[in-house]
């Protein structure tokens, strides 16, 4: 019976595919994936997640967009019982989708968002109120598509690391 290691520990002696395995979840991107994979083994997990926020400070729209298939709207609960749907419904879990007006409301913005920006709103649901994303998507409906592209990624990143730090955790 193989004593417990700490979930660094065992990441670090995983097998490759494994190790691919635990962190693909985190977001729908394989170099990220196997950049990060790559980078073990980890002497710490903060030197885990720097080089994981520094893999993902290089993505650009077309990582972006690529990482999106992975994450259903805000508001539409994700559906089938994958991780990532999983993940998502957790982290969505403060929209309730019994406030038909909240519910409408971001039914409507996100139409907005994609007529406008041609892609899927993205933020980190996490630590939000329902009240509080429909006010950031509101927000972010006045960008111009550079800044809400600029702050589309930084959203992106937060996700991911906060998905790396739960499948550590
Ligand atoms: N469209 C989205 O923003 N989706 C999501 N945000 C999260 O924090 N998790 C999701 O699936």
């Amino acid at each position: 019976m193989q004593q417990a290691q700490s979930p660094l520990t065992d990441f670090n002696n995983a097998e490759e595919q494994d190790a691919q395995r635990l962190v693909s979840p985190c977001v729908a991107l394989p170099e990220w994936v196997n950049g990060v994979v790559a980078g073990r083994p980890y002497d710490s997990f903060n030197e885990l997640l720097d080089r994981a926020a520094d893999l993902a400070g290089g993505w650009d729209r077309q990582d972006l967009e690529l990482a999106l298939s992975a994450h259903p709207r805000i508001g539409e609960r994700a559906q089938g019982n994958g991780k990532e749907a999983t993940l998502s419904r957790g982290e969505q879990s403060a929209v309730d989708p019994q406030n038909t007006v909240l519910s409408l409301a971001l039914a409507q913005g996100n139409a907005e968002y994609e007529a406008k920006f041609g892609r899927v709103f993205l933020i980190r649901a996490k630590g939000r109120s329902g009240e509080e994303i429909l006010a950031e998507l509101q927000r972010r409906l006045k960008n111009s598509p550079q800044q809400e592209e600029a702050e589309a990624l930084e959203q992106l990143r937060q996700i991911t690391l906060l998905r790396l730090e739960g499948a550590f955790a």
